[in-house]
């Protein structure tokens, strides 16, 4: 092994978009759905196409305040044309007369354009002089009118299966007058931290005793994900308990979370209890930090197992378990939106594994993009998270970066933020 080797990056680590791979095609989404109205469908993954059944907008309406009148009774040898005064058509009360020739209007904003007359002019391009209103010429015929089905014509499919309703989405359902929508059942996980050394905030720490803060990231990122959660708390070393942890936890969630013990010979208990009541697979994954992960499955439950490591576990959550976690609900895949910046830090890089920096990205004056590291990066350095706005990205065989070299960056996504 080179000298600037990594030293936990055994030969045969599985790189991590490989890994995603392979644990994705180990779950299934759920079938399971409800029907919810709209005001409860925030942060719900739809669960069918919709299509709308009415054209938008539903009417020729105005875009402006001003008057409405026919393009044709315009005299285009002049500048501007005199016309007079018939009626009115205010938002949610049309105008009910005749069109005329040589007439014009009052319209409001979102008012319905009348039949007959086809374009609008904005009151500060008018003169009124009772029933008198000089028109300076529009540009062209059409102007300022948003014409019936111009945005889209009944019939045509508005939101897809698998898409997160956010308030876009719950703007366009009232739109197009859905008041209830099918989504997919809520996921529940049930998470516990393992580990003799661990205490819950709020107790003393004796020697050689640390806050499990495990279980709080997770609770956040779980939170963040609209999954709602069980915290078992923390589960010392102990057979039976850890395998009722695990029986409670299968019985009352979709998925079971655990952090730490999953690096080699801690795990004997976890692997052991695992392979009586379920199954259970240890990863070796080409990524720094959260090089051990576990997978398996317990009764009718997925069980993820993460590194105790603080940033490893929820580096793991993000990378591995939000995606698994995603298609089980039914979220259409969408990549990460990388983009790259000039690293404006030397930074230290073995070669061997794909590492996930956390960095802090920004805009330069001159507007170009830079990202600094968030100083010490070990994997049990939770503030290295807390400083960070993206998790910088470097390549597997990449060694150490001098400043001013330009670096893959990935944002954190809504989850993390
Ligand atoms: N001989 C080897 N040792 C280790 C390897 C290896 O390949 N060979 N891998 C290292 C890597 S990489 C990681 S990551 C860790 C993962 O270890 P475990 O998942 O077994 O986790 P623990 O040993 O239980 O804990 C690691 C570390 O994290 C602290 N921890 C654990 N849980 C929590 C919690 N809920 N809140 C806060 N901190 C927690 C724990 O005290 C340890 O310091 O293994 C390396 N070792
Ligand atoms: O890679 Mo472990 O995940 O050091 O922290």
């Amino acid at each position: 092994m080179p000298n600037n080797q990594d030293p936990c990056a055994q030969p045969k680590l599985m790189h991590p978009d490989q890994a995603i791979e392979q644990l994705l095609a180990q779950v299934d989404a759920t079938q399971d759905t409800e029907l919810v109205t709209l005001n409860n469908a925030i942060d719900r993954v739809l669960a069918e196409d919709l299509a709308s059944s009415i054209d938008l907008p539903p009417f020729d309406n105005s875009a402006m305040d001003g008057f409405a009148f026919r393009y044709v009774d315009l005299d285009l040898s002049q500048d501007k044309t005199t016309l007079t005064l018939i009626g009115s058509s205010f938002a949610g009360h049309p105008f009910k007369g005749k069109v005329q020739p040589n007439s014009c209007i009052r319209i409001m904003t979102g008012a319905p354009v009348p039949a007959g007359y086809d374009t609008v002019q904005m009151q500060e391009e008018t003169q009124a002089d009772g029933d008198s209103i000089t028109i300076v010429h529009p540009k062209k015929l059409g102007a300022n009118v948003r014409g019936r089905g111009e945005e889209l014509l009944a019939g045509t499919k508005v939101l897809h299966r698998g898409v997160t309703i956010r308030a876009a989405e719950m703007g366009v359902l009232a739109t197009i007058g859905i008041n209830q929508v099918r989504v997919t059942r809520k996921l529940k996980v049930a998470f516990f931290s393992t580990g003799d050394e661990l205490r819950p905030v709020g107790s003393e720490l004796s020697p050689g005793q640390i806050y499990d803060s495990n279980r709080y990231s997770i609770q956040g990122l779980l939170s963040k994900s609209h999954i709602e959660w069980i915290d078992l708390g923390v589960i010392t070393d102990d057979k039976e308990a850890i395998r009722g942890a695990f029986k409670e936890a299968a019985s009352k969630a979709d998925m079971v979370l655990t952090s730490g013990g999953v690096s080699v010979g801690d795990a004997d208990y976890t692997k052991q209890i695992l392979s009586e009541e379920g199954q259970i697979t240890f990863w070796k994954l080409a990524i720094k930090p959260g090089k051990p992960f576990a997978f398996g499955k317990i009764d009718n439950a997925i069980f993820c197992g993460l590194p105790g490591n603080p940033v490893s576990s929820m580096v793991t959550f993000y990378k591995l378990v939000l995606p698994i976690l995603n298609k089980m609900q039914g979220i259409t895949p969408k990549a990460p939106l990388l983009c790259q910046a000039t690293l404006q830090t030397d930074t230290r890089k073995h070669p061997g594994r794909v590492e996930y920096q956390r960095g802090i990205l920004s805009r330069n004056a001159s507007g170009e993009l830079e990202v600094s590291i968030t100083g010490g990066q070990g994997s049990g350095m939770l503030t290295s998270m807390s400083l960070a706005n993206c998790f910088v990205i470097l390549e597997q065989f990449q060694g150490d970066l001098a400043k001013g070299n330009t670096v893959t960056v990935e944002p954190f996504n809504s989850v993390l933020c």
